[in-house]
Protein backbone atom coordinates (compact mmCIF):
# COMPACT_ATOMS: atom_id res chain seq x y z
CA UNK A 1 0.00 0.00 0.00
CA UNK A 2 1.40 3.46 -0.80
CA UNK A 3 2.91 5.57 1.64
CA UNK A 4 0.31 8.53 2.52
CA UNK A 5 2.40 12.11 2.34
CA UNK A 6 1.12 12.02 6.63
CA UNK A 7 3.15 8.88 6.62
CA UNK A 8 6.25 10.19 4.86
CA UNK A 9 6.15 13.16 7.31
CA UNK A 10 6.62 10.40 10.56
CA UNK A 11 8.84 8.23 9.38
CA UNK A 12 11.50 11.19 8.38
CA UNK A 13 10.76 12.49 12.11
CA UNK A 14 11.10 9.06 13.75
CA UNK A 15 14.66 8.73 11.21
CA UNK A 16 15.73 12.13 11.64
CA UNK A 17 14.73 13.66 14.94
CA UNK A 18 15.71 13.15 18.49
CA UNK A 19 13.46 10.72 20.75
CA UNK A 20 12.38 12.74 23.42
CA UNK A 21 13.10 16.41 22.24
CA UNK A 22 9.93 18.38 20.77
CA UNK A 23 12.01 21.16 19.65
CA UNK A 24 13.82 18.49 17.48
CA UNK A 25 10.42 16.86 16.10
CA UNK A 26 9.16 20.59 15.36
CA UNK A 27 12.11 21.52 13.68
CA UNK A 28 12.44 18.45 11.31
CA UNK A 29 9.11 18.62 10.45
CA UNK A 30 9.56 22.00 9.44
CA UNK A 31 12.73 20.83 7.23
CA UNK A 32 10.86 18.06 5.14
CA UNK A 33 7.98 20.17 4.37
CA UNK A 34 10.10 23.22 3.35
CA UNK A 35 12.57 21.07 1.44
CA UNK A 36 10.48 18.06 -0.01
CA UNK A 37 6.35 17.98 0.65
CA UNK A 38 4.09 20.94 2.03
CA UNK A 39 1.85 20.38 4.19
CA UNK A 40 -0.77 22.28 6.47
CA UNK A 41 1.47 22.76 9.30
CA UNK A 42 1.33 25.54 11.21
CA UNK A 43 5.17 26.11 10.89
CA UNK A 44 8.05 28.30 11.74
CA UNK A 45 6.68 31.70 11.33
CA UNK A 46 3.62 31.42 12.53
CA UNK A 47 5.15 29.06 15.23
CA UNK A 48 7.03 31.73 16.81
CA UNK A 49 3.83 34.20 17.15
CA UNK A 50 2.13 31.42 18.45
CA UNK A 51 4.77 30.53 21.13
CA UNK A 52 4.66 34.28 21.97
CA UNK A 53 1.70 34.17 22.60
CA UNK A 54 1.59 30.90 24.51
CA UNK A 55 4.35 32.50 26.89
CA UNK A 56 2.25 35.69 27.75
CA UNK A 57 -0.78 33.48 28.48
CA UNK A 58 0.72 30.88 30.61
CA UNK A 59 -2.17 28.51 30.26
CA UNK A 60 -3.02 25.69 32.34
CA UNK A 61 -6.06 24.35 30.01
CA UNK A 62 -5.49 24.35 26.09
CA UNK A 63 -7.90 22.94 23.61
CA UNK A 64 -6.59 22.74 19.88
CA UNK A 65 -9.24 22.06 16.61
CA UNK A 66 -7.46 19.92 14.08
CA UNK A 67 -4.58 18.04 15.40
CA UNK A 68 -3.74 16.66 11.67
CA UNK A 69 -0.14 15.14 12.33
CA UNK A 70 0.84 16.68 15.76
CA UNK A 71 3.18 19.60 14.51
CA UNK A 72 1.28 22.30 16.89
CA UNK A 73 0.29 19.63 19.49
CA UNK A 74 4.12 19.45 19.97
CA UNK A 75 4.87 23.03 19.14
CA UNK A 76 2.32 23.88 22.06
CA UNK A 77 3.28 20.98 24.42
CA UNK A 78 7.19 21.86 24.49
CA UNK A 79 6.33 25.36 25.89
CA UNK A 80 3.88 23.76 29.05
CA UNK A 81 4.45 23.98 32.50
CA UNK A 82 4.60 20.50 33.60
CA UNK A 83 1.05 20.61 35.29
CA UNK A 84 -0.72 21.81 31.77
CA UNK A 85 -3.06 19.88 29.93
CA UNK A 86 -3.41 20.35 25.81
CA UNK A 87 -6.41 18.27 24.60
CA UNK A 88 -6.38 18.11 20.71
CA UNK A 89 -9.23 16.99 18.14
CA UNK A 90 -8.92 15.59 15.50
CA UNK A 91 -11.36 13.49 13.23
CA UNK A 92 -9.40 11.45 10.94
CA UNK A 93 -8.67 8.01 12.13
CA UNK A 94 -5.73 7.87 9.90
CA UNK A 95 -4.23 11.67 10.70
CA UNK A 96 -5.13 10.68 14.61
CA UNK A 97 -2.89 7.77 14.67
CA UNK A 98 0.06 9.49 12.81
CA UNK A 99 -0.26 12.79 15.56
CA UNK A 100 0.00 9.87 18.53
CA UNK A 101 3.08 8.57 17.62
CA UNK A 102 4.83 12.27 16.71
CA UNK A 103 2.73 13.23 20.22
CA UNK A 104 4.96 9.89 21.85
CA UNK A 105 7.83 10.14 19.75
CA UNK A 106 8.58 13.68 20.90
CA UNK A 107 8.07 13.14 24.91
CA UNK A 108 5.32 15.36 25.30
CA UNK A 109 2.18 12.52 25.74
CA UNK A 110 1.85 13.14 29.50
CA UNK A 111 0.58 16.97 28.60
CA UNK A 112 -1.37 16.02 25.33
CA UNK A 113 -4.58 13.97 24.81
CA UNK A 114 -5.85 13.12 21.42
CA UNK A 115 -9.58 13.51 21.24
CA UNK A 116 -11.02 11.28 18.09
CA UNK A 117 -13.99 12.72 16.90
CA UNK A 118 -15.53 15.62 15.48
CA UNK A 119 -15.43 18.60 16.89
CA UNK A 120 -18.67 19.26 17.10
CA UNK A 121 -19.67 16.23 19.42
CA UNK A 122 -16.11 16.62 21.49
CA UNK A 123 -16.91 20.05 22.63
CA UNK A 124 -20.24 19.21 24.44
CA UNK A 125 -18.30 16.55 25.88
CA UNK A 126 -15.45 18.43 27.51
CA UNK A 127 -17.08 19.40 31.19
CA UNK A 128 -18.49 16.38 32.08
CA UNK A 129 -16.64 14.01 29.86
CA UNK A 130 -13.11 15.20 29.80
CA UNK A 131 -13.11 17.04 33.13
CA UNK A 132 -13.19 20.91 31.87
CA UNK A 133 -14.16 23.54 33.75
CA UNK A 134 -12.95 26.43 31.26
CA UNK A 135 -10.48 26.49 29.20
CA UNK A 136 -7.71 29.17 28.86
CA UNK A 137 -6.48 29.29 25.91
CA UNK A 138 -7.64 27.61 22.11
CA UNK A 139 -6.10 27.08 18.85
CA UNK A 140 -8.54 26.69 15.73
CA UNK A 141 -7.00 25.12 12.92
CA UNK A 142 -9.19 22.70 11.56
CA UNK A 143 -11.81 23.54 8.79
CA UNK A 144 -12.11 27.16 8.16
CA UNK A 145 -16.09 27.24 7.65
CA UNK A 146 -15.86 25.49 11.45
CA UNK A 147 -14.07 27.88 13.09
CA UNK A 148 -17.55 30.54 13.75
CA UNK A 149 -19.65 27.27 14.95
CA UNK A 150 -17.42 26.21 17.17
CA UNK A 151 -16.69 29.15 18.69
CA UNK A 152 -20.05 29.52 19.14
CA UNK A 153 -20.52 25.95 20.40
CA UNK A 154 -17.52 26.80 23.40
CA UNK A 155 -19.75 30.11 24.17
CA UNK A 156 -22.84 28.37 24.56
CA UNK A 157 -21.09 25.36 26.99
CA UNK A 158 -20.01 27.98 29.64
CA UNK A 159 -16.33 26.83 28.18
CA UNK A 160 -14.99 30.29 28.48
CA UNK A 161 -13.93 32.36 31.18
CA UNK A 162 -12.53 36.24 31.53
CA UNK A 163 -9.36 36.39 29.87
CA UNK A 164 -9.83 33.19 27.63
CA UNK A 165 -7.51 33.38 24.48
CA UNK A 166 -8.53 32.15 21.04
CA UNK A 167 -6.15 31.68 18.53
CA UNK A 168 -7.13 30.86 14.85
CA UNK A 169 -4.57 30.34 12.04
CA UNK A 170 -5.17 31.17 8.65
CA UNK A 171 -7.58 33.95 8.84
CA UNK A 172 -6.38 35.09 5.62
CA UNK A 173 -5.54 31.64 3.36
CA UNK A 174 -7.50 30.25 3.26
CA UNK A 175 -9.67 32.47 5.34
CA UNK A 176 -12.25 32.15 7.99
CA UNK A 177 -14.52 35.18 6.79
CA UNK A 178 -17.48 34.59 9.00
CA UNK A 179 -15.37 33.71 12.06
CA UNK A 180 -13.37 37.24 11.45
CA UNK A 181 -16.62 38.90 10.83
CA UNK A 182 -18.29 37.73 13.70
CA UNK A 183 -15.33 37.77 16.62
CA UNK A 184 -14.23 41.53 15.50
CA UNK A 185 -18.14 42.99 15.73
CA UNK A 186 -18.65 40.87 18.87
CA UNK A 187 -17.94 43.48 22.02
CA UNK A 188 -17.33 39.97 24.10
CA UNK A 189 -14.12 39.75 22.58
CA UNK A 190 -11.05 41.81 21.91
CA UNK A 191 -9.28 41.24 18.76
CA UNK A 192 -5.81 41.56 17.57
CA UNK A 193 -4.11 40.49 13.98
CA UNK A 194 -0.99 39.23 13.35
CA UNK A 195 0.32 39.23 9.58
CA UNK A 196 2.52 36.44 8.61
CA UNK A 197 2.38 34.17 5.65
CA UNK A 198 1.49 30.66 4.91
CA UNK A 199 3.76 28.07 5.95
CA UNK A 200 6.53 27.65 3.88
CA UNK A 201 5.78 30.24 1.34
CA UNK A 202 5.75 33.36 0.46
CA UNK A 203 2.22 33.89 0.46
CA UNK A 204 0.58 36.66 2.86
CA UNK A 205 -1.76 34.96 5.06
CA UNK A 206 -2.34 36.18 9.24
CA UNK A 207 -3.37 34.79 12.97
CA UNK A 208 -6.05 36.15 14.86
CA UNK A 209 -5.65 36.54 18.57
CA UNK A 210 -9.50 37.29 20.34
CA UNK A 211 -9.60 37.28 24.28
CA UNK A 212 -12.84 36.80 25.83
CA UNK A 213 -13.43 40.09 27.89
CA UNK A 214 -16.55 37.76 29.94
C1 LIG B 1 -14.88 19.47 12.46
C2 LIG B 1 -13.59 18.77 12.69
N1 LIG B 1 -13.42 18.02 13.80
C3 LIG B 1 -12.22 17.42 13.99
N2 LIG B 1 -11.17 17.48 13.16
C4 LIG B 1 -11.32 18.22 12.06
C5 LIG B 1 -12.52 18.90 11.78
N3 LIG B 1 -12.38 19.57 10.61
C6 LIG B 1 -11.14 19.31 10.16
N4 LIG B 1 -10.50 18.49 11.02
C7 LIG B 1 -9.11 18.03 10.90
O1 LIG B 1 -8.30 19.22 11.00
C8 LIG B 1 -7.34 19.23 9.94
C9 LIG B 1 -7.79 20.22 8.92
C10 LIG B 1 -7.13 21.35 8.71
C11 LIG B 1 -7.61 22.32 7.66
N5 LIG B 1 -6.53 23.25 7.39
C12 LIG B 1 -6.40 23.77 6.18
O2 LIG B 1 -7.19 23.55 5.29
C13 LIG B 1 -5.21 24.64 5.92
C14 LIG B 1 -4.91 24.98 4.59
C15 LIG B 1 -3.79 25.76 4.27
C16 LIG B 1 -3.49 26.11 2.88
C17 LIG B 1 -2.81 27.28 2.57
C18 LIG B 1 -2.49 27.62 1.24
C19 LIG B 1 -2.88 26.75 0.21
F1 LIG B 1 -2.58 27.06 -1.07
C20 LIG B 1 -3.58 25.58 0.51
C21 LIG B 1 -3.88 25.25 1.83
C22 LIG B 1 -2.95 26.22 5.30
C23 LIG B 1 -3.26 25.88 6.63
O3 LIG B 1 -2.47 26.32 7.66
C24 LIG B 1 -4.38 25.11 6.95
O4 LIG B 1 -4.64 24.86 8.28
C25 LIG B 1 -7.30 17.81 9.41
O5 LIG B 1 -6.44 17.05 10.20
C26 LIG B 1 -8.76 17.41 9.56
O6 LIG B 1 -8.91 16.00 9.60
MG1 LIG C 1 -3.45 26.14 9.52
Amino acid sequence: MAQSKEERILNFVLQNAVRGDPQSVVDTIDKYCSQKEWAMNVGPEKGLILDKILEETKPSVLLELGTYCGYSAVRIARLLKPSARLLTVEFNPDFAAIARQMIEFAGVQDKVKILEGPSETIIPQLKKKHEVDTLDFVFLDHWKDRYLPDTILLLDHGLLRKGSVILADNVIVPGAPEFIKYIRNNNRFECTNYPSHVEYMKVKDAMEKAVFVG
